[in-house]
């Protein structure tokens, strides 16, 4: 289980952007998240990742504070061109965490043809699946989704919740960030709303 308890944040010392926020998933579950923009979606993904300290409060996962190495809860960012290392080729940013199988690549629909290109020499929608392909090794129990799908085209994005979806029948919990309300209808088992009252139901 992934628990965020009570969790504070503030960039800089500045203005709190999260105030006593708490969620917990379940594995095989898909939380559904919105809120209007800059309330604070991503901070909170990228916090439950272990990318940001919150200030007070905690994250675990079955009770544990994430320790050093492969994390096992992973954020894909809404841009990513901003996670990676734009000297290095594709596949070298694939196989950083692991190598994934030809069942996985596929799936996601990542080409063997871009190995060998550098971040810009590949679409946006295309450098977003390798982010994807990259977050999904063995050892990854969460994703935070952060508008994974946002710039992909309708059969792109069917395709890609298709196999996330199976992953969450084999026990993956995912975040799904998104304005897209009709998406989290579709996709999520629980719905919230993150306003600066906190996080709300929606039913
Ligand atoms: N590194 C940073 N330093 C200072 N402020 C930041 C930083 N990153 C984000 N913020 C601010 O924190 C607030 C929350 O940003 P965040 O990206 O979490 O919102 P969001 O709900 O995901 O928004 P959107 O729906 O537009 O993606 C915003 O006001 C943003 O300007």
């Amino acid at each position: 289980m992934l628990e965020a308890r009570d969790i504070q944040f503030s960039y800089h010392g500045g203005r709190r952007i999260l105030e006593r926020v708490s969620l917990i998933l379940e594995p095989g579950q898909v939380l559904g998240l919105a809120g209007p923009s800059g309330c604070g979606k991503s901070t909170l993904g990228m916090l439950i990742a272990g990318h940001l300290e919150p200030d007070a409060g905690k994250i675990c996962v079955d009770g544990q504070h994430h320790g050093r190495g492969w994390c096992p809860v992973q954020y894909v960012h809404q841009s990513p061109i901003a996670t990676v290392d734009p000297r290095w080729r594709i596949g070298r940013i694939v196989e950083e965490g692991w190598e994934p199988d030809e069942e996985t690549r596929s799936a996601i629909g990542v080409s063997k043809s871009w190995y060998d290109r550098f971040p810009h020499e590949i679409s946006g929608g295309e450098l977003q699946r390798v982010v994807l392909l990259r977050a999904m090794a063995p050892s990854t129990r969460y994703l935070v989704a952060d508008e994974l799908t946002a710039m992909l085209d309708p059969i792109t994005q069917a395709n890609i919740w298709r196999y996330l979806l199976a992953q969450c029948r084999k026990g993956l919990g995912v975040i799904a960030i998104s304005h897209d309300r009709q998406l989290i209808d579709r996709v999520a088992t629980r719905r919230y709303t993150l306003t600066d009252r906190g996080l709300t139901d929606v039913v």
